[in-house]
């Protein structure tokens, strides 16, 4: 395909998303399925093109005066991906292309219109309602915060220390600054894909995992030891519950608990293939679940949320967020904190992580749940994070001295909150 065909399909699938509200990777698999006669470089470019013009929305809206799907497939291509004005002097001749561009659209292309007087949830790409909270985290670097949130991120791994060392993986990938035992294949360029990690041997006989690197710092700042018994009561698919395994020397205990019996089924795969013993799966009806209370040396709880601190990932969930999912959320927050608090041991840890960036489903939650349970006393996380990570790497955000909050713009991570708390009675 050429380039125009390119920008038109683009095109066809932002409107999908924005009028049907179809999410990003199912819209463009059903656009691919439709289209077979595009190849994976022409998928990869579309994809690119898309996730941009998602990722920067209401910005490139206003700079091009426009918030059609055409304009925004155009933005993509020219400010996310690199095309140039020249290369968007489409083909007439070719009937994949869009129309030919008009006066105002190579105008505003050219940067007729200046971003920095826009209103700053625009600048920052931030939906206009979640501003206020937003903006009230991150003050005066809320906008440098929001535009973070709005770049392409890199493809991290998490080396799997059951079954090798980060030396022994074949990769041109990175070590990722903070965690000790993290690769990364940095943000694509243009049009450019990240390698296909998952078919890989090294993948497939469970010596990495894809695993980004704000997750694995989370999950090792739990400090989980050798021989401990640990829940993690929100497990999903696992994720957390196997960089504990690999950090406890795949010595102990984990149970891997979650409400939804199909976000946990890849669970006891995965465990598998990672050599993770430890893992034992408890899926509802979870008879085997109340036996554990007040029996854990540690709890994590990695809470439902807005997933704001993905948005680089999923920047369709940012536009799709309304303050109802938000509520929702809050509530399951204060559900799973509470029930998981109770298979804390008096002594034992509890840990609240989300991957959001908001106060109300963060700090907000902790200092909650500390008044409704005076038996939790909340320790500094920040003292665990320079033991495990040193102090000359990039730092996460505290408001209080003692949660962190780390963020694409301060740690190069995924947004993620972490919180530690000692059962005390
Ligand atoms: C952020 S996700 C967990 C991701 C997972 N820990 C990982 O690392 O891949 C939150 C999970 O909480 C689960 N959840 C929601 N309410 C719950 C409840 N009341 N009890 C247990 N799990 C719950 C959801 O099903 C969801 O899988």
């Amino acid at each position: 395909m050429r380039l125009g065909g390119r920008i038109a399909a683009a095109e066809e699938v932002l409107q999908d998303i924005l009028t049907q509200r179809t999410p990003v990777a199912m819209a463009l698999r059903d656009w691919a399925k439709a289209h077979r006669f595009a190849g994976s470089k022409d998928r990869a470019a579309i994809g690119n093109i898309v996730y941009d013009a998602l990722r920067h929305r209401s910005s490139f809206a206003y700079r091009m005066d426009d918030d059609s799907p055409r304009a925004l497939a155009i933005a993509g291509a020219v400010w996310g991906c690199g095309v140039s004005l020249e290369q968007l002097e489409f083909d007439s001749e070719d009937k994949h292309s869009p129309a030919a561009l008009t006066d105002d659209e190579r105008a505003n292309i050219g940067g007729r219109i200046d971003l920095s007087s826009a209103p700053d949830w625009i600048q920052a790409d931030v939906p206009e309602w979640i501003w206020p909270a937003f903006e009230n985290n991150f003050t005066e670097d809320a906008i440098k915060e929001g535009q973070a949130l709005a770049k392409r991120p890199p493809l991290d791994m998490r080396v799997n220390t059951i079954k090798a060392k980060r030396t022994d993986i074949a990769t041109d990938a990175i070590a990722t600054p903070l965690s000790p035992v993290g690769l990364r294949h940095p943000p694509i360029i243009g049009f450019g894909r990240h390698p296909d990690v998952q078919s890989t041997s090294d993948y497939q006989r469970g010596k990495i995992e894809m695993q980004d690197e704000g997750s694995q710092l989370v999950s090792l700042l739990c400090a989980a030891q050798p021989g401990d018994k640990v829940l993690d009561y929100c497990a999903g698919g696992g994720g957390k519950a196997l960089a504990l395994a690999a950090d406890m020397l795949n010595k102990g205990e984990i149970y891997a608990y979650d409400i939804d019996k199909r976000r946990l089924a890849p669970t006891w795969q995965r465990s598998e293939r990672a050599g993770a013993s430890i893992i034992e799966v408890i899926a509802p009806p979870a008879e085997t679940l109340p036996a554990l209370k007040g029996a854990m040396d540690r709890v994590l709880i990695d809470a439902p949320c807005t997933g704001i601190g993905t948005w680089r990932r999923k920047p369709d969930a940012k536009w799709r967020l309304t303050e109802n999912a938000l509520e929702r959320r809050r509530k399951e927050q204060v559900t799973v904190l509470d029930q998981g608090s109770e298979f804390v041991k008096v002594g034992g840890f509890l840990f609240y992580v989300t991957c959001s960036m908001l106060a109300e489903e963060n700090e907000g939650q902790v200092y909650a749940f500390l008044d409704r349970n005076k038996g939790f006393s909340l320790l500094s996380a920040g003292e665990v994070f320079e033991e495990r990570f040193g102090v000359d790497g990039p730092k996460p955000w505290s408001e209080d001295g003692l949660t962190l909050t780390m963020t694409p713009a301060s740690t190069g991570t995924d947004g993620f909150f972490f919180a530690v708390m000692e059962r005390t009675k």
